[in-house]
């Protein structure tokens, strides 16, 4: 390919693929990314770098999962890999279907490929019906069916219901996920510097360091949000991996930077934490309006400001 017909980065966006993953679905909602390069790649940790290294503008990945819990490589990618910033989030229906070569029968089936995420989501329904399979991990949902075709490794997959679209399966049972509304959540990371605009159903996310050894340290954390009135929609530890018990906390907070109770929050974190990463605000998923007690409204804030800037500058205090 000449450098002309290279797919300008700018237009490029990176997905786990190949085409007809939960991933792509997620990145079907991004407008700005129809008619747009996208970029299939292999793993959460390639997808990080094609925007770090600025060959994408940005890049869709699952962070997390309403039967499985929190992404863990996408929740220390965030944390470890720098200059990220979340801008959009994303919810896909997930449901899995198990698939296999045309003429394999389910009671032939010893090995499943299946991508770590999705086979936890079906463990339920593959130790009760195949109760000695083994699990060969697959690096996405499309690409364990695709395995099939490529190495005799595996006797049958775990895939998204719409892979008979893109490969010659045959499907040996339907809806094999053990909760039939699971969902996962996904979100748009670039390296942009411009803040998503307030939109009143926003999301923060923020990735907390504790001070080490001290009592209490993890309650005052808390306490910053409590104190505004500032939900908590996510709060998820990690272990830092450096040495035995040590844990950053993965969190999401309900409402924008841009809003008083949220920013003053950050404040107050970054006082006590030794290292606060601001991961974005963004637009939440479900577009539901944040809910707080008017107390906690940006004029209360802002008057008290004004009130103590008032008194330094001199002016007369009022009754
Ligand atoms: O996007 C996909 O299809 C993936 O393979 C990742 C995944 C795994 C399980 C649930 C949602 C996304």
């Amino acid at each position: 390919m000449t450098d002309a017909a290279q797919p300008r980065p700018d237009e490029t966006y990176s997905y786990l693929g190949p085409a007809g993953t939960f991933t792509e679905a997620a990145l079907k909602q991004v407008h700005e990314a129809a008619g747009k390069h996208w970029r299939s790649v292999n793993n959460v940790g390639e997808a990080l770098a094609d925007v770090v290294d600025g060959r994408s503008t940005a890049a869709m990945i699952a962070i997390e999962n309403s039967v499985d819990g929190g992404v863990s490589a996408t929740q220390d990618a965030l944390a470890t890999v720098a200059g990220l910033r979340i801008i959009g989030e994303y919810l896909v229906p997930v449901n899995f279907v198990l698939v296999a070569r045309p003429g394999t029968r389910l009671d032939e089936v010893r090995v499943v490929n299946a991508h770590p995420v999705a086979y936890a989501q079906s463990r339920g329904w593959l130790e009760r019906e195949l109760p000695d399979h083994a699990h060969l991990p697959a690096t996405s949902n499309v690409q364990a069916a695709a395995s099939l075709f490529e190495n005799g490794l595996a006797d049958a997959a775990v895939a998204p219901p719409g892979i008979v679209d893109h490969l010659d399966v045959e499907v040996l049972a339907e809806s094999i996920g053990d909760n039939p509304n699971a969902m996962t959540r996904f979100v748009l990371v670039s390296r942009s510097r411009s803040i998503p605009a307030r939109t009143g159903a926003d999301k923060t996310s923020v990735i907390v360091e504790l001070p080490d050894d001290e009592p209490g340290s993890l309650l005052a954390m808390l306490e910053q949000f409590s104190t505004r009135g500032v939900n908590m929609s996510l709060l998820q530890s990690r272990p830092i991996g450096d040495e035995m018990g040590r844990y950053r906390f993965v969190i999401d907070l309900d409402g924008h930077v841009e809003d008083e109770r949220v920013y003053d929050s950050l404040l107050g974190l970054r006082r006590f934490s030794p290292k606060v990463i601001f991961l974005g605000s963004y637009a939440r998923a479900d577009r539901r309006e944040v809910e707080y007690h008017s107390k906690y409204d940006d004029e209360i804030f802002i008057e008290a400001r004004d009130w103590l800037r008032g008194i330094l500058s001199g002016e007369p205090e009022e009754d």
